[in-house]
């Protein structure tokens, strides 16, 4: 892997990018640098503010996006979410590839800025694995999944967009998805 360009995760809520993410993470240590977002949503037991996400409140949020903070933003699950630019600087200055793992209308946004970005989306094997994946994690009330569940057939047809996503894997076996992602980032 030499110069590469930042690589952009999407998929829907609990297909495995962060899995995938932290295995990358932990294979090439220091090659790769995690884009901390924003959120307004409250943190889940064992996430950290500042490494798992920047938890802000909803006001805070719109203020900084209003004064120009954030390379991208959106409304997901009833939730702020947004990568800063300063996430995105703060990677570059330590020379690492930023990693980013944001939703499809954030992707959009990605995509018409001037970050040069590789965009590979996650799929699940099918919904009733995506269903089991999301309830077996543990940290959604019944509300959260039915939410993430129905916004999932949104974000899967993007796929269909021809030329958006640079790969599109399926995550079913994670050592073979894994190795595709490995691939896809290799050949940019
Ligand atoms: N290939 C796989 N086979 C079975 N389980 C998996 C696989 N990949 C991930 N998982 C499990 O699925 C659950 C969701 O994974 P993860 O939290 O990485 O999803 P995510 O896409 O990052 O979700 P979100 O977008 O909500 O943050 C976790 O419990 C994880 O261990
Ligand atoms: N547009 C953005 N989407 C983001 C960002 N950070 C995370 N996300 C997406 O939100 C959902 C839900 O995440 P969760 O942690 O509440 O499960 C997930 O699919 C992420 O990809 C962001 O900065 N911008």
């Amino acid at each position: 892997m030499s110069k590469l360009r930042p690589v952009v995760m999407c998929g829907p809520s609990g297909v495995g990018k962060g899995t995938l993410i932290n295995r990358l993470m932990a294979d090439f240590p220091g090659r790769f640098g995690f884009s901390v977002s924003h959120t307004t949503r409250a943190p889940r037991p064992g996430e950290e503010d500042g490494v798992h996400y920047n938890f802000v409140q909803k006001a805070a949020m719109e203020a900084d996006i209003a004064a120009g903070k954030f390379l991208e933003y959106a409304h997901v699950h009833e939730n702020i979410y947004g990568t800063s630019l300063a996430a995105v600087e703060a990677v570059a200055q330590k020379g690492q590839v930023c990693v980013l793992d944001i939703d499809v209308q954030g992707a959009e946004i990605v995509k018409k800025s001037s970050l040069d970005a590789l965009f590979v989306f996650i799929s699940p094997p099918s919904m009733e694995e995506l269903e089991a994946r999301l309830r077996g994690r543990g940290t959604e009330k019944e509300e959260s999944i039915q939410k993430r569940l129905a916004n999932a057939a949104g974000e899967m047809a993007k796929t269909k967009v021809e030329g958006f996503f640079h790969a599109v894997i399926v995550n079913d076996d994670l050592d073979r998805a894994y190795g595709e992602l490995k691939t896809a980032i290799d050949a940019q």
